[in-house]
């Protein structure tokens, strides 16, 4: 299935820099470039070992009542760079009207150079369920109790 989504460019991008794409047939995330303001795009940005920026998208979007997207790392970024998201995943709201951007972080032991349109990330589109929050006394019992955070062990 699918649902609109609608993107706005914003002053100073790229608009030939490519949508959010997915690159396969059943791709669950669809991938997400970075695109610079004209004056960093010869240069992009550096990221070294340990360092974080905001990379932006060069767009708003406008998501349907009842989704969220998920901006996540791609695993190639991870495993040969380090390159990952320092809030993986990030969360874009349906009501943010505002410029939308990836926090990368760089985990690895070498500098990672961003460059203008390079595919930076993926954003998932996923349905939200609100919670309805209530203080109550007790809560059911159950088999697991209040065991967690490795009580079931390793293997
Ligand atoms: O990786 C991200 C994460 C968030 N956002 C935008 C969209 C999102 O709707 C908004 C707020 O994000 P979040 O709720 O995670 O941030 P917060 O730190 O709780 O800020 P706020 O108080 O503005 O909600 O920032 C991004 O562009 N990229």
């Amino acid at each position: 299935m699918s649902v609109e989504i609608k993107i706005q460019w914003l002053d100073g991008a790229d608009p030939e820099i490519k949508l959010p794409s997915y690159e396969t047939a059943h791709a669950a995330g669809g991938d997400v470039r970075a695109n610079f303001p004209p004056e960093m795009r010869a240069e992009g940005v550096t990221l070294e070992p340990g360092a974080r920026a905001l990379i932006p998208t060069g767009f708003a979007m406008e998501i349907p009542a009842g989704y969220e997207v998920q901006v996540r790392p791609r695993s190639g970024l991870a495993l040969k760079h380090g390159i990952s998201l320092a809030n993986t995943p990030g969360t874009i709201d349906a009501d943010y009207r505002g410029p939308v951007g990836i926090i990368l972080i760089n985990h690895g032991q070498e500098p990672f150079h961003v460059t203008h349109g390079e595919r930076i990330g993926q954003m998932v589109v996923a349905p939200v369920v609100q919670g309805a929050f209530s203080v109550v006394e007790d809560l059911t019992d159950t088999a697991r109790g209040a065991g967690g955070f490795g009580s079931t062990g390793r293997k």
